[in-house]
């Protein structure tokens, strides 16, 4: 079973991540992480902590000379930002001359941030102790163990793609079918745009939007699509409301902070279609199993992939911090004040469909895990190998059923 979690302030010392029940044999290497953590600090909008930033990766458990052990892997992110932070967000209290100047106190919270519910919930007068744990420089670990998760699903295939769809008041329908089955072009198309939007026309309007938004001194939201190719019939399950994939990705999908909307497929459209409009038809197919002449199911059907590719498009909301802050209260006085302004992003939607990615990638991976299971690599494969034999003896209608 695989399971993952992470630690770590937003200006602490560093953030750390652990992935555990990986197979013995799989390649890794800092080199491999780097494009992904490269990426989640891009997309125009983003505020100018991440010129700080390096995010490279260190494997500091599991790993030798390339290879997982089969123990718990752990990386290291390293905050850069910490030597401006060290006498504000060190571990020891009162350790010489590192408590004079500014502390970076918060008492005013802000709306659509955690800081008045952590407040109140954890017993926390200065709001740091909240921010620095529910801000999104978390999603940098994700993004490392998604990487890694990357590499696991890399052994059956399968590959983990996004877009932006929308920023703000600007949405454009999506590359057409033939980019999204050529990864590398379209990976290669959507880094061209500055916002993750391959189409040249929608990404200059999204920038625009953005720009606009920074001026008056307000944010932005948008939606992004994440999809992965190559996957089996067979992931997932229905017979335990737990084991539904769908549920699973929702899950995963909303734990991203600022994520307010999941749908699959057609997503909300279905709702207002008949069925017949709906529902993908079943034909006999041929050496590959049956074939789908559409997906409106976005690859999923009782919670359980159906070999077509997973679509899934998330909603974020505009960023939290605004520049011209909205009225909130001073918890130390219960005086109406201006909301906190803290450095922040103005758009993260194209981050946040790089932390998408990974959290595909890694919910994807302990689906793997849970069906082909394995303590090596080679013996993963093998079992791949054998499942998939089993599925294409069973849909030779007539014969294996
Ligand atoms: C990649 C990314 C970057 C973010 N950057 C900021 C930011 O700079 N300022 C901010 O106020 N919120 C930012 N957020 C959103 C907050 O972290 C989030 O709104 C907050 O943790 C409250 O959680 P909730 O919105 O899910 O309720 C970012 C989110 C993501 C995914
Ligand atoms: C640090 C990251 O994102 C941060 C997420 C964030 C928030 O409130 O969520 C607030 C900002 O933090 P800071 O005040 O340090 O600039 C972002 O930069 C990151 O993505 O690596």
């Amino acid at each position: 079973m695989i399971r993952f979690l992470t630690a770590g302030e937003s200006h602490g010392p560093g953030l750390t991540g652990i992935i555990e029940g990986l197979p013995a044999g799989l390649e890794l290497s800092a080199e491999l992480l780097s494009q992904d953590m490269a990426r989640r600090k891009m997309g125009y909008g983003r505020g100018g902590r991440m010129a700080i930033e390096t995010d490279a990766v260190r494997f500091v458990a599991g790993v030798r000379k390339g290879r997982t052990l089969g123990g718990p892997v752990t990386v290291w992110i390293e905050n850069r930002d910490f030597r401006n932070w060290e006498g504000i967000m060190g571990a020891e209290p009162g350790v010489p001359g590192t408590e004079s100047g500014p502390q970076k106190e918060v008492f005013v919270p802000r709306p659509g941030h955690a800081d008045l519910v952590g407040g109140v919930k954890f017993g926390h007068r200065d709001l740091r102790n909240v921010l620095e744990r529910a801000s999104a420089r978390e999603t940098a670990t994700r993004v490392a163990l998604g990487a890694i998760a990357r590499a696991y699903l890399s052994l059956f295939g399968v590959n983990v793609l996004s877009v932006v769809r929308s920023i703000g008041t600007v949405s454009w329908s999506g590359p057409p079918e033939s980019l999204w089955a050529d990864p590398e072009a379209l990976r290669r198309q959507t880094l061209l745009s500055e916002v993750f939007c391959p189409d040249s026309e929608s990404s200059a309007r999204m920038v625009e939007e953005i720009r606009a938004a920074k001026k008056a001194g307000d944010t932005l939201g948008g939606i992004f699509e994440v999809r992965a190719l190559g996957l089996p019939l067979g992931l997932g399950s229905y017979v335990q409301w737990d084991q539904r994939l769908d549920g699973r990705l929702a899950q995963a999908f909303l734990s991203i902070q600022a994520i307010k909307g999941v749908e699959f497929g057609l997503g909300f459209e279905a709702a207002r279609l008949p069925g017949s409009k709906v529902h993908d038809p079943i034909l006999p197919g041929g050496e590959r199993g049956p074939e789908r002449p559409s997906n409106g199911s976005g690859g999923l059907e009782g919670g359980v992939t159906n070999g077509l590719p997973l679509i899934v498009r998330a909603a974020m909301k505009p960023i939290a911090t605004l520049y011209t802050p909205l009225p909130s209260v001073d918890v130390r006085t219960g005086a109406v004040s201006p909301a906190t302004v803290e450095r922040s992003d103005i758009c993260a939607v194209p981050a946040a469909s790089v932390v998408g990615e990974a959290m595909v990638c890694l919910v994807l991976a302990q689906a793997f895990s849970e069906k082909v299971g394995g303590d090596s690599v080679e013996e993963v494969l093998a079992h791949f190998r054998e499942s998939q034999r089993l599925a294409r003896e069973r849909t030779r209608w007539g014969g294996g059923m």
